[in-house]
């Protein structure tokens, strides 16, 4: 059998609520990862975070540097409660009566806790929200994963109903504040260069994301996708992402642009999506580049792994390289964002008639309606957590 490659996407189509999830909600639950709060926490909150992962002591140990260099601290707890204030003002603003819950993976309040205290206030049915934009295993399968055994150690299975909202990488909500954060560092590291010299200098953007194991990444369909960029899924919703604000920002035309990776972990044997951040930084330093902007869009918060990796790490290399940098923000509570986000969970809310609250709107070309669900790799990681 031959194969003609397929055509770029170019149909808009996002994930739909499936039957039954347009409906009246309870409550809304902010669901993600949790993080320290001192420096007593750091070693077991990592313990929970790798459980049963086999990451080696050393890497523990060596991230543990990491938290304890902000006294033991994560900023990500504090980065929800903001988003969680913020949603609940975006959500009053529009007379939407639903309360908003928080729980975490990995630390206090942990879904356990939060699923009991959400029963007892009378919840049934609970619209979920995580604060991860893409699909992948950590950033959805696993959340799935975690909320059943929860259900189950808390006894509340068959009594409290959870319908993840979609995927979002690919929504207005997420795109837009990233295209101003986008042309505001392209300004930047240009300023920088003028202010060296360097009016010439050539600039390079990085969009960087988590690195996950090449293995998991290539488990993951549909094959549909991996057909038509040529790469794993996970790898492909970040690419067309930069390619969508590289085409939506105007100061970006002309400039190189890639998808890069951080924070790998593990087994330093076991191959990771590649290239790393700073790898990347010294190889366009020796090419010629005079600046880099990073772009860290596989995040929504400035939370520890962007505060260490980029902001310490990544700077610290373009600086020993000489080259100009500008690690753009996240997402955070953006106003866009946040509205945003309670437009996509506007699709899942039932009004009068049945019909959506609201809606999100995709601006990332491609069909994205099937990343989840029988076929694609929600179910073809299955079994591998037990
Ligand atoms: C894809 C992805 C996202 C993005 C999607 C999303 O946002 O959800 C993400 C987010 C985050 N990862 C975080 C922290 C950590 N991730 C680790 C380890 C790992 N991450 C992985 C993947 C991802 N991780 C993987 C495949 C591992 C290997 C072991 C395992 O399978 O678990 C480890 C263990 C130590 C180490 O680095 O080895 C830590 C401490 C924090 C919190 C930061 C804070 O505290 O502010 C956040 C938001
Ligand atoms: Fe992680």
């Amino acid at each position: 059998m031959t194969t003609t490659p397929a055509p770029m996407p170019v149909e808009y189509r996002a994930q739909q609520p499936l039957d039954g999830e347009r409906a009246n909600y309870d409550a809304i639950l902010l669901a993600s990862f949790g993080g320290p709060e001192g420096q007593d926490h750091v070693i077991p909150f990592l313990r929970n975070v790798t459980a049963g992962r086999g990451i080696p002591d050393e890497r523990l140990e060596e991230v543990a540097t990491h938290y304890r260099a902000n006294g033991g601290v994560s900023p990500i707890n504090a980065q929800n409660l903001e988003l969680k204030a913020a949603l609940e003002a975006e959500l009053a603003k529009r007379q939407i009566e639903l309360p908003v819950y928080w729980g975490n993976r990995n630390w206090d309040p942990y879904f356990n806790d939060t699923f009991r205290q959400m029963y007892a206030d009378g919840h049934r049915r609970v619209l979920v929200l995580v604060t991860s934009a893409y699909a992948g295993y950590s950033s959805n399968d696993q959340y799935l994963e975690d909320f059943e055994r929860s259900l189950k150690e808390t006894e509340l299975e068959g009594k409290l109903t959870l319908v993840k909202i979609r995927q979002f990488f690919y929504d207005k909500a997420f795109t837009r504040p990233n295209e101003e954060f986008l042309a505001a560092g392209i300004a930047e590291v240009k300023s920088q260069l003028q202010a060296a010299g360097k009016t010439d200098g050539k600039i390079k953007l990085l969009f960087v994301t988590h690195s996950i194991p090449t293995a998991v990444a290539e488990k993951q369909g549909p094959q549909r996708i991996k057909d038509l960029f040529g790469t794993d899924v996970y790898t492909a919703q970040h690419q067309a992402v930069a390619d969508y604000l590289v085409g939506a920002v105007s100061a970006a035309e002309g400039l190189d642009y890639q998808v890069v990776f951080q924070s790998r972990s593990g087994d330093p044997r076991t191959p990771w999506l590649e290239p790393d951040i700073n790898d990347q930084i010294e190889e366009d330093a020796a090419a010629g580049y005079a600046g880099v902007v990073v772009v860290p869009f596989g995040f929504i918060s400035d939370h520890m792994e962007v505060i260490w990796d980029l902001d310490t790490e990544a700077k610290e290399t373009a600086q020993e390289k000489g080259l100009a940098f500008h690690r753009a923000p996240t997402t955070g509570v953006h106003p866009e964002f946040v509205a945003g986000l309670v437009d996509i969970m506007g699709e899942y809310i039932a009004g009068a008639e049945g019909e959506p609250l609201a809606n999100g709107e995709q601006t990332v070309p491609g069909d994205w309606s099937d990343l989840t669900g029988d076929g694609g790799w929600g179910t073809s990681l299955e079994g591998e957590s037990a």
